[in-house]
């Protein structure tokens, strides 16, 4: 009779080699199956047995609804790992630059890292639940946790300062609705609005102030505090429809290189949802509510007259640093006096249809066009008192462009019938005003914007601009250059 048995080698060498070629062959066969994660699953939990680890918690916000800056820290470190892609579940977006593809970790799910030698985890949090807000889980060994904790969150620092630093990417935040608001309040998208100081047509002079103005503000953190106050400086933009707000407050953003929160008033549900929305936006940056004369006037939001001035300069306002809030407006007529008193926004940009100065400008951008033989028409016209927008005439400009000629008799047409009157008495009004008690410029030099208390600076500005008599707005007490030239 003939036996099967299975031949064991009497040598353990080459019964410990023959062992490793099996183990090895099951690993090629098993590699990329189902069956492979589930025995490494096993592997771990086998792991966990044998360890008692200590949790640690990285909310998104902390108990007073600010934002928590370790969190936005971790997300950026989480996401650089490259264990990352070992996660069951990622999620993939394009990257500012075409080609490039970025990896996030989904909620509930785990990635892996080592320190030091130990093995660490990240959990993705995400409850469903109401008001319950994202949080990172950090799992570390108790029996490294003395050893490796404190330099792992500074390498966690420094690897997302580093990762911050190279592809700083500005923001652009908006409010949502109350009843969206797991997860805090507001939500971005990178902020790609293409308007630069550079590309705004508005008076040289004002513009230089106005950047000067803020480069100053950037500058003044030791001031600001010397002085006891916040370090934050707010703006009134106000003019006709088209003029260029939104776009200057875009290009201000660009300029400081901060975030922007857009906030919806229509969103807001009551004057303590509004200070929730302060406190949980970040230091630099700048806060924008478009169009608050319409808000107030028609009372199309759930925020009260206080709700908004408390906004403005409250209590809560003071939470954050280096904010610069951006208000606009068509026009200060039926605000209240409240909104516009001395002190409340520091300084007042008045931004006016286009006159022939501007037209040139735009003509240079939209056509490329210094000069034309069809400009002195242009600006005969400009002088019996007609003007449009700098949006109605970019539009013009634009349809036009394979035709300067075509373009500029259009921008006469357009002016002769739709632009009657539109301008007079504009001219006096491309001015900037400051309620702030202070010149723009930290060294006290008055060419910057003006300060309501420094009246020589005042009487210069207006001499300046041909602008003698001087006239406090009707309700506000506010220095408004421009309602003098009109009405004078
Ligand atoms: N001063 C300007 N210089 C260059 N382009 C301008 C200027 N004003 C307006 N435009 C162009 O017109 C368009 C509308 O401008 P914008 O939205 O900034 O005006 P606005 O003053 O905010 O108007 P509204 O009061 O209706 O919100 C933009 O596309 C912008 O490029
Ligand atoms: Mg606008």
């Amino acid at each position: 009779m003939v036996g099967f048995g299975i031949m064991i080698p009497g040598n353990p060498f080459v019964l410990l080699f023959g062992i490793a070629g099996v183990l090895v062959l099951l690993r090629v066969l098993l590699s990329g199956t189902a069956l492979l994660f589930v025995l490494k699953k096993w592997w771990s939990s086998i792991g966990d047995w044998f360890h008692v680890y200590q949790f640690y918690k990285v909310p998104e916000y902390n108990e007073s609804f600010q934002e928590n800056q370790l969190y936005r820290r971790v997300s950026t470190y989480v996401n650089s790992l490259a264990s990352i892609e070992d996660s069951n579940f990622t999620n993939l977006f394009s990257a500012k630059k075409s080609n490039e593809i970025l990896i996030h970790l989904d909620s509930n799910q785990t990635v892996h890292d080592t320190f030091l030698g130990a093995r660490v985890s990240w959990t993705n949090e995400e409850k469903e639940e109401r008001n319950s807000c994202r949080t990172f889980v950090l799992k570390v060994r108790k029996s490294d946790k003395r050893r490796i904790l404190r330099p792992y969150l500074q390498h966690v620092h420094s690897v997302s300062d580093d990762i911050e630093q190279r592809g700083k990417e500005v923001k652009l935040y908006t409010n949502t609705e109350t009843e969206h608001r797991n997860n805090g309040r507001w939500r971005s998208v990178p902020f790609t609005h293409p308007s630069t100081l550079d590309t705004v047509a508005m008076d040289s002079d004002l513009k230089n102030k106005v950047k000067s103005d803020l480069e100053s503000f950037l500058k003044s953190k030791q001031y600001y505090h010397r002085l006891g106050r916040v370090w934050k400086r707010s703006y009134l933009l106000y003019g006709p429809s088209g003029t260029g707000k939104s776009s200057f407050v875009a290009a201000m953003a660009k300029f400081l290189c901060y975030d922007v929160y857009d906030v919806d008033l229509s969103k807001v549900s009551d004057d303590s949802d509004l200070k929730m929305l302060l406190l949980q936006m970040t230091n630099r940056s700048v806060i924008v509510v478009e169009d608050l004369d319409r808000f107030v006037s028609e009372k199309s939001t759930a925020v009260s007259l206080s709700g908004v001035l408390n906004f403005m300069d409250g209590i809560f306002s003071c939470c954050g640093e280096e904010r610069v809030m951006v208000f606009t407006m068509n026009s200060k007529e039926h605000i209240d006096p409240a909104i516009l008193r001395p002190g409340r926004i520091d300084v007042h940009i008045y931004f006016p249809l286009c006159d022939f100065s501007a037209f040139k400008t735009l003509a240079n951008s939209y056509l490329g066009l210094k000069d034309h033989k069809l400009f002195p028409q242009v600006e005969e016209i400009f002088q019996t008192g007609a003007a449009l927008s700098p949006a109605e005439i970019g539009e013009i400009m634009i349809s036009n462009r394979g035709s300067p000629s075509r373009a500029l008799k259009s921008v006469i047409t357009a002016l002769q019938t739709n632009g009657d009157g539109r301008g007079s008495g504009k001219i006096g009004r491309r001015l900037t005003e400051s309620t702030s008690g202070r010149s723009v410029d930290e060294s006290g030099d008055s060419s910057g914007v003006i300060c309501r208390e420094s009246v020589h600076t005042v009487r210069e500005f207006r001499k300046l601009y041909g602008l003698l008599r001087m006239k406090s707005s009707r309700r506000g007490g506010t220095l408004d250059l421009g309602s003098v030239e009109k009405e004078g």
